[in-house]
């Protein structure tokens, strides 16, 4: 655990964001199921995307760094993919803190009918998996849990059929199915039998697949065609920019200083460009260009987001409305408690902590801004998002923010506190015993 203390008064510069964590788990399994060697530009290896380029690696994947490896950059890999009759039964594979990893991972075993148990740390497997073991009954799947471990071991063959999924617990069982269902012997169906949430997700899925010779069709969300014994054929790929990560510093700019992201493309389909129209609609003024997006620091005002289609991006517009001149409410983020951490609870603590006035509800916040905050001991809850978000509120507290478990970036952002420097962060270590 390590303990920061951080401040970043006047961000100013240029950020090159990093590739998108959704898209590279995305690129790296379908690349890792197809015939043949498929190119993979601009990947960087969080901590989330070491667990799935590991697993593919497990089922028998070859990868190779083309160029030199640098731990927190963006790489250019070349994958080999999976052949079926190389892989090995009773694997374990070790998805770390990875919710995408494991419920990817998990359809893709079971459509090869391999004995595979997934281990993993943090909140992981407190996480719900309830939509898959529902399937798993259905379909005589073996699973169980060891005693007090953090582990699922599953068993068995998926067979085509017709997959009845709630839509609202999360996107990525969906996700999972629409990778593994097309190497079935017969066609599917997956029907959505809630409203779903997080369908930009869904969109990333059926976008990579595509790239990769795949088809799948989606009817309105409700449901999903999609045809057996397809075969997965290599492709090159780059990877774009992460606006779930981007919009740490458009808020970081907005909220008092000069900021330019380069790697984000507006057109992009990802859910969280959705960011760009939340600092507008708060009085930003955000520039696009081509392959970047401007922000100056702004006079704010609250807002209402729904969550629904966008939970990543609560912790940050959290500290903007936290930040803004009156109310910002957050609404449909029940989903925000089955996270890393419980989101909704810990934002608002820790915002509290801060001096801000937050009132956390069963499914959303309700924030009334104020022009500076105090600053103050804060905790991340080992949650990326928590520690990046708490670190941009520094840009409007009067003192440092200490941040506890400030460590917890590299599941997604491994560069994120040299990036907070670059803009004019400062930081140091903190020791409670000094
Ligand atoms: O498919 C993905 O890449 C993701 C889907 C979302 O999860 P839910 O579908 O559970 O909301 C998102 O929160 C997560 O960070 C990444
Ligand atoms: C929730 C996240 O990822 P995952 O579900 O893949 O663990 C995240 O990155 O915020």
């Amino acid at each position: 655990m390590k303990n920061l203390e951080v401040s970043l008064p006047f961000p100013n510069g240029e950020v090159f964001i990093p590739p998108s964590k959704s898209i590279s788990h995305r690129m790296l399994i379908c690349a890792g199921l197809a015939e043949g060697e498929s190119i993979l530009q601009n990947i960087a290896f969080s901590d989330d995307i070491i667990a799935t380029k590991n697993g593919i690696k497990a089922f028998g994947a070859k990868i190779r760094y083309l160029g030199n490896y640098i731990s927190d950059k963006a790489n250019d890999v070349a994958v080999k993919g999976i052949k079926l009759a190389n892989i090995r039964d009773n694997l374990t594979i070790d998805c770390k803190e990875s919710g995408s990893t494991l419920r990817f991972l998990i359809p893709i075993a079971l459509a090869y009918g391999k004995q595979v148990t997934f281990i993993g740390r943090g909140r992981l497997f407190d996480r719900p998996l309830d939509v898959f073991y529902d399937v798993f009954r259905k379909h005589g799947i073996n699973y169980f849990m060891e005693n007090d471990k953090p582990s699922l071991t599953v068993a068995g063959k998926l067979k085509p059929d017709t997959f009845n999924i709630k839509g609202n617990v999360s996107s990525q069982f969906i996700s999972g199915l629409l990778f593994a269902l097309p190497l079935l012997e017969g066609d599917s169906l997956i029907i959505t039998t809630t409203p779903v949430e997080s369908k930009a997700y869904i969109d990333l899925t059926i976008d990579a697949l595509k790239r990769f010779d795949v088809k799948v069709e989606n009817q309105d969300y409700e449901q999903f065609s999609i045809k057996g014994r397809q075969i997965y054929k290599a492709a090159d790929c780059r990877v774009e920019g992460d606006f779930s990560q981007g919009a740490f510093w458009l808020a970081a700019g907005v909220l008092g200083g000069s900021i330019t992201c380069f790697n984000l493309d507006i057109n992009s389909h990802q859910g969280d460009k959705y960011i760009v129209d939340i600092i507008r609609k708060m009085g930003a003024q955000p520039v696009i260009g081509k392959n970047f997006i401007k922000v100056e620091a702004s006079n704010t005002h609250g807002v209402t987001v729904d969550a629904a289609q966008c939970p990543d991006l609560v912790p940050i517009v959290a500290v903007l409305g936290a930040l803004s001149r009156g109310t910002t409410q957050i609404l449909n983020a029940g989903r925000l408690r089955i996270k890393e951490s419980d989101r909704l609870k810990a934002i608002s603590l820790e915002l509290s902590h801060l001096g801000a006035k937050i009132v956390e509800l069963a499914d959303g916040l309700i924030i009334e801004g104020r022009d500076m905050l105090d600053g103050g001991i804060v905790d991340s809850w080992n949650d990326h998002r928590i520690a990046m978000a708490l670190a941009v509120a520094s840009v409007r507290c009067r003192n440092p923010v200490i941040i506890k478990h400030s460590d917890a970036v590299s599941k997604s952002y491994p560069g994120f506190w040299k990036d907070f420097i670059k803009l004019g962060g400062v930081v140091d270590e903190f020791d409670f015993r000094a």
